[in-house]
C-alpha cells in the first residue's frame, strides 16, 4: 500500500514471574519465534503492587485478586509485543487453556502445559482480543501505537 498500514496484527505477551524464575525464557521466545511472530518491543520488568493491580483490574472483585497480585508481583516478568497475522488468537492457541493442570491434558504442547503448575502460576500471559491488546500494549509501552502505523509518532511536530 505504501502508506504504512500492514495487515500484521500485534499482541501483548508477557512470560509470569514463576516462568522468569524457572528459566523458561528462552525456550518460549525459541517458540514465539519458531512460530513466526516477530518481538517488536520487550521489557524485563519488576510489577509493584499498584501497577499488577491496575493491569489485573477486570478481576479486582474476585477472591483470588489478592493471590494473584502477590503472584504477579514475586519476581520479574518479561513483557513483549509479538507481531504477525492473527497475533493475538494465535498466541492464545499457543498458550494454552488458563489452567496449566487442565493443559497438561487437553493441550500438552501449550506452553502452559510446558511450564505452568496450576490455574494461577501458569507462566504466560497473552491479551485475550484485539481491543485488550491495544490497551495492554499501551499499558507497558505508553509511545508505543498499536495497529500497524508504528512509523509515525513525531508528526505532531
Ligand atoms: N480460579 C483461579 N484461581 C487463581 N488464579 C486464577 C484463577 N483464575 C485465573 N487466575 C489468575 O488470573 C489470571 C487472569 O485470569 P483470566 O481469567 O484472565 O485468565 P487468562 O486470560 O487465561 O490469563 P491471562 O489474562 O493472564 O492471560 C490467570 O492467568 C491466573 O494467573
Amino acid at each position: 500500500l505504501g502508506n504504512g498500514v500492514s495487515s500484521e496484527e500485534r499482541t501483548l505477551a508477557m512470560i509470569k514471574p514463576d516462568g522468569v524464575s524457572g528459566n523458561y525464557t528462552d525456550e518460549i521466545k525459541r517458540i514465539v519465534v519458531e512460530a513466526s511472530f516477530n518481538i517488536v518491543k520487550e521489557m524485563l520488568t519488576q510489577l509493584d503492587k499498584d501497577t499488577a493491580s491496575a493491569f489485573y483490574d477486570e478481576h479486582s472483585s474476585r477472591s483470588f485478586f489478592p493471590d494473584l497480585v502477590t503472584y504477579m508481583t514475586s519476581g520479574p516478568v518479561l513483557v513483549m509485543v509479538l507481531e504477525k497475522r492473527n497475533a493475538v488468537s494465535d498466541w492464545r492457541g499457543l498458550i494454552g487453556p488458563t489452567d496449566a493442570q487442565r493443559a497438561k491434558i487437553s493441550h500438552p504442547h501449550s506452553i502452559r502445559a510446558l511450564c505452568g503448575k496450576n490455574s494461577q502460576k501458569n507462566c504466560v500471559h497473552g491479551s485475550d482480543s484485539t481491543s485488550s491488546a491495544e490497551r495492554e500494549i499501551k499499558f507497558f509501552f505508553k509511545d508505543f501505537v498499536s495497529g500497524g502505523i508504528a512509523s509515525q509518532q513525531h508528526d505532531e511536530l
